[in-house]
């Protein structure tokens, strides 16, 4: 389990990005980390991995402090679409491949190889050849097979064409299908990730202001349509109107919702829509 306890970060000029974060991230689960441009997603994996150590709070994996127990890096790993590698964009993928494979101990370099062919990425092209996409898909091989308990996508899809998208995220589900691992996807398309993810985090102004299991957000999040004027009695997040027609964002215990009778029309609310009204609309009111 990763801890994180009393987390807060702030950029120059005092401006607080994260503000006191208190998050424990379980194994076995897949989390969705959401959060408007600029929430500070990126800040925070970075820090959860360590790339960032200026910070107040404390960071633990199994029980230990990852600023005090290098080993434990061993064990998260972070990929990003935009990582560049520096020096390392001379060398060939292989040899990128085999530097990883000595950064994580269960590093499967036959398995990151055998990807590299299955999206026709020629493993002795230097890194920084590569199309922007294949970089990308690069380092999402080098996330998919570094068989660390922690791996964190931050805006893994960002670039791929529509077919890579899918295949990337058909690997993911089966890579995460394990109860002894666990991955962070932060991205904006919330749609492609909704099906694979346990969990769901929202980051805004500076806070986690959602933490939800898939399940408990599926019983809770509906869209309530009435055409009589009646408001239900509920936790309404947002309403729109269409006409006389109005239409309630919801999010309660379904047995309050199961009880609000037959005069509203009731269907799902889907993620998108809820993190909109939850994140966007309320800066508007
Ligand atoms: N090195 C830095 N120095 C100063 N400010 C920074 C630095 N890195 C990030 N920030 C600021 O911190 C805030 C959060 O940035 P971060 O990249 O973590 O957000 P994000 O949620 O990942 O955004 P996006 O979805 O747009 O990628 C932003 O306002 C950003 O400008």
């Amino acid at each position: 389990m990763i801890e994180i306890r009393n987390l807060t970060k702030e950029y120059e000029h005092g401006r607080e990005v994260l503000g006191d974060i208190d998050l424990k991230l379980e194994r076995g689960r897949i989390y969705g980390l959401f959060g408007r441009n600029g929430a500070g997603k990126t800040t925070l994996l970075k820090i959860l991995s360590n790339q960032i150590v200026n910070y107040k709070g404390e960071i633990s994996y199994e029980g230990e402090k990852i600023t005090e127990n290098r080993n434990s890096l061993k064990h998260i790993c972070y990929v990003s679409s935009d990582e560049n590698y520096g020096y390392f964009e001379n060398f060939e993928l292989v040899k990128l491949l085999k530097n990883n494979a000595l950064l994580y101990e269960n590093f499967d370099l036959d398995g990151a190889l055998a990807l590299l062919k299955e999206f026709d990425i020629i493993d002795y092209d230097k890194y920084k050849n590569l199309s922007r996409g294949n970089k990308v898909l690069f380092n999402l091989i080098v996330g998919l097979s570094a068989n660390c308990d922690f791996t964190i996508f931050d805006e893994p899809a960002n670039g791929l064409d529509a077919i890579n998208r899918t295949k990337f995220y058909k690997l993911f589900s089966e890579t995460f299908d394990d109860e002894n691992r666990t991955a962070v996807v932060a991205t904006h398309i919330i749609d492609e990730v909704e099906n694979y993810i346990t969990d769901i985090l929202i980051l805004d102004e500076s806070k986690i202001i959602f933490n939800e299991k898939i399940e408990d957000f599926e019983e809770k999040a509906f869209t309530i349509t009435s055409n009589d004027g009646l408001k239900p009695n509920l936790n309404i997040i947002g309403e729109d109107s269409l006409g006389t027609t109005k239409i309630y964002y919801v999010y309660d215990e379904k047995e309050k919702i199961d009880r609000i009778g037959s005069n509203y029309r009731i269907s799902k609310l889907d993620l998108q829509k809820f993190f909109i009204k939850i994140v966007g609309e309320k800066q508007n009111e």
